[in-house]
């Protein structure tokens, strides 16, 4: 059995008039996140956790935020794309475990269905998918509300 461990952060601002797109569900607030694609902070740190994982860089590298084809790009769609390749390269998802880093909203009402739509895009088991939230304790720029980062650890199995 070899096992492959991949880690990935990411940071997007707050933003007017955007839907607050994480883990692949619209979650409801009253600002969004700004970027390039739908700009869901948890499913880049995720897709990057996986790509490092199998040692293919990561996000930015596969989908350049300077080429056209990928504004407002669906984030569920880049990692659907991403996890072709670790398919291809053979693995599983051993387990998975994220974190929203954010003021705002309080996360926990929607941790039992983002969890769902992560573990259904890694073709996982739920139970091998964690996803958690935090504050800041109203500290940094997290805390003053101005974005929202996220991390994620992967470990993916090939038998
Ligand atoms: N946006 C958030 C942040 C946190 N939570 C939940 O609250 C717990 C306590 O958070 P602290 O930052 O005060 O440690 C945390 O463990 C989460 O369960 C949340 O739902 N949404
Ligand atoms: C996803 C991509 C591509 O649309 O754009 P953003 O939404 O700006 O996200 P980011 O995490 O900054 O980098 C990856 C990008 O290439």
């Amino acid at each position: 059995m070899k096992i492959k461990v991949g880690q990935g952060f990411d940071v997007h601002r707050f933003s007017q008039n955007r839907p607050l797109i994480l883990g692949g569900v619209e979650i409801p607030h009253d600002r969004g996140l700004a970027g390039h694609s739908d700009a869901d902070v948890l499913l880049h740190a995720i897709s990057d956790a996986i790509l490092g994982a199998i040692g293919q860089g990561d996000i930015g590298r596969h989908f350049p935020d300077t080429d056209p084809t990928y504004e407002g790009a669906d984030s569920a769609e880049l990692l659907r794309t991403i996890w072709g390749m670790v398919e291809q390269a053979g693995y599983h998802m051993g387990n998975l475990d994220a974190t929203v880093i954010t003021q705002t909203p309080k996360m926990a009402p929607h941790i039992p269905m983002i969890r769902e739509r992560v573990a259904q895009l890694v073709k996982a088991d739920v139970t091998d998918v964690n996803i958690k939230a935090t504050t800041t304790e109203r500290l940094g720029f997290t805390g003053r509300e101005e974005g929202i980062a996220a991390m994620a650890v992967v470990c993916l199995v090939r038998e």
